[in-house]
């Protein structure tokens, strides 16, 4: 038994950190996915041991556990495809060191927390059954766009799909789930993040799975629909950070300043709040369009700033801000900072030749620009 899955990377618009302490954010999925191939395999015939392989390709590494060392492991396996859970501080424990056993170099170790999300996913939903697991990624891995939720995502659907908690009619193609798989795949995506981030909002995992752009709070979607296209340039500063380290930092600080960093947090509800407006606010002629962006490029300038008080913008960052306003483009860093990507907009009447020159001399900077389509498809999956 064989099925494929892809789930989108996403962008944040607006409300990165601040969605962490109750405000609203913005976020569209973009056209760059993570897939995953899951294959059950039949059990031993003999009574010899199978295993559970993991490939993860952008990283050229590969693990294999035992049956019977993860049986030994854990003191319990109660594979529950229905019922999403958290993984205990026990069974945490234990992913530690089933994922220490594996040597994986210290230059590399913040590949570990997936491996337990990987390792948690799959015990909670499959048990111990013999499969291959063979991870890919279009987005750079720790760089804001949502790496982690989409890994978790793919591989929840994945181990979803071939579980008796769907009904999905394999036809040929690329499927959507129904609402109710949907949800439960996004539910075990949040159990994974939790395991990666720390403290997520859920907003990656959520917009990952429902695709399309979303307004978010407290664990509540709302759809938006933008009335023109939306062209956004990301650039990747290819400086590595992490999202779990940049998120506890926030907390840290907020804890050290509550009212200012209130104020702070409540400042950007007011602008994702806007923004959203914004997005959906008609715009049928040329006039109406360019005002419609001057106001997101204002919004997004403005949370820039708020993200520089609450500590997660970079040098790095700043450079690209630089470059990118001598052309008279607005940015902002996107996802947790710290280095990672820079979203900018590109106003539908910018000429060509600005977008050109502007990116030329980001990437003569050392920079990678990229360009992807913004709010499209969320999670499918392929029996194919
Ligand atoms: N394709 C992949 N292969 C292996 N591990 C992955 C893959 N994608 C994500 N991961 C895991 O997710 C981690 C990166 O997650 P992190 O949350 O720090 O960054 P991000 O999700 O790309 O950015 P952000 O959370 O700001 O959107 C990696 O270190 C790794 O553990
Ligand atoms: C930094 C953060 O707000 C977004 C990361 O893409 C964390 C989260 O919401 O989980
Ligand atoms: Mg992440």
């Amino acid at each position: 038994m064989e099925v494929r899955s892809r789930a989108p990377g996403k962008i944040i618009l607006a409300g990165e950190h601040a969605v962490v302490h109750g405000a609203t954010a913005v976020a569209a999925a973009i056209d760059l996915y993570t897939h995953v191939l899951f294959r059950l395999l039949p059990p031993p015939y003999d009574s010899g041991d199978g295993l559970v392989e993991l490939e993860l390709k952008d990283v050229d590494l590969v693990f294999s556990w035992p049956l019977s060392r993860l049986e030994q492991a854990f003191k319990e396996i109660t594979p529950l495809p229905s019922s999403p859970r958290s993984c205990s501080q026990e069974n945490l424990e234990v992913l530690q060191m089933l994922v220490g056993e594996k040597n994986i170099p210290e230059a590399r170790i913040e590949l570990s927390s997936g491996v337990y999300a990987f390792l948690h996913l799959y015990t909670s939903i499959h048990g111990l059954k013999p499969a291959k697991v063979v991870v890919t990624s279009d987005l750079p891995l720790g760089s804001g766009l949502g790496s982690s939720a989409s890994f978790c995502v793919s591989i929840s659907a994945a181990l979803i799909a071939l579980t008796d908690a769907t009904a999905i009619e394999k036809k040929t193609g690329w499927l959507t789930f129904g609402d109710t798989e949907l949800e439960l795949v996004n539910k075990w995506a949040f159990e994974g993040e939790k395991i990666i981030h720390g403290k997520p909002s859920g907003i990656d995992n959520t917009v990952s799975t429902f695709g399309s752009m979303i307004m978010f709070r407290s664990g509540e979607l709302t759809r938006i629909k933008s009335t023109a296209p939306l062209k956004m340039l990301i650039t990747n500063t290819k400086v590595g950070r992490n999202t779990k380290a940049l998120v506890a930092g926030v907390s840290e600080r907020a804890f050290r300043h509550p009212d200012a960093m209130q104020s702070v947090f409540a400042a950007v509800d007011f602008i994702s709040k806007e923004m959203s407006t914004v997005i959906e606010s008609p715009a049928s002629d040329d006039i109406s369009v360019t005002a419609k962006e001057e106001k997101i490029e204002e919004l997004m300038e403005m949370n820039q700033g708020l993200l520089q008080c609450m500590g997660v913008s970079h040098a790095s960052i700043e450079a690209v801000l630089r470059t990118t306003l001598k052309y008279k483009l607005a940015s902002k860093l996107t996802g947790a900072g710290g280095g990672g990507c820079v979203l900018t907009l590109l106003p539908t009447l910018l000429c060509n030749t600005v977008a050109e020159r502007a990116i030329d001399e980001l990437e003569a900077g050392g920079f990678q620009c990229l360009k992807a389509e913004v709010g499209g498809k969320g999670l499918e999956i392929s029996f194919e």
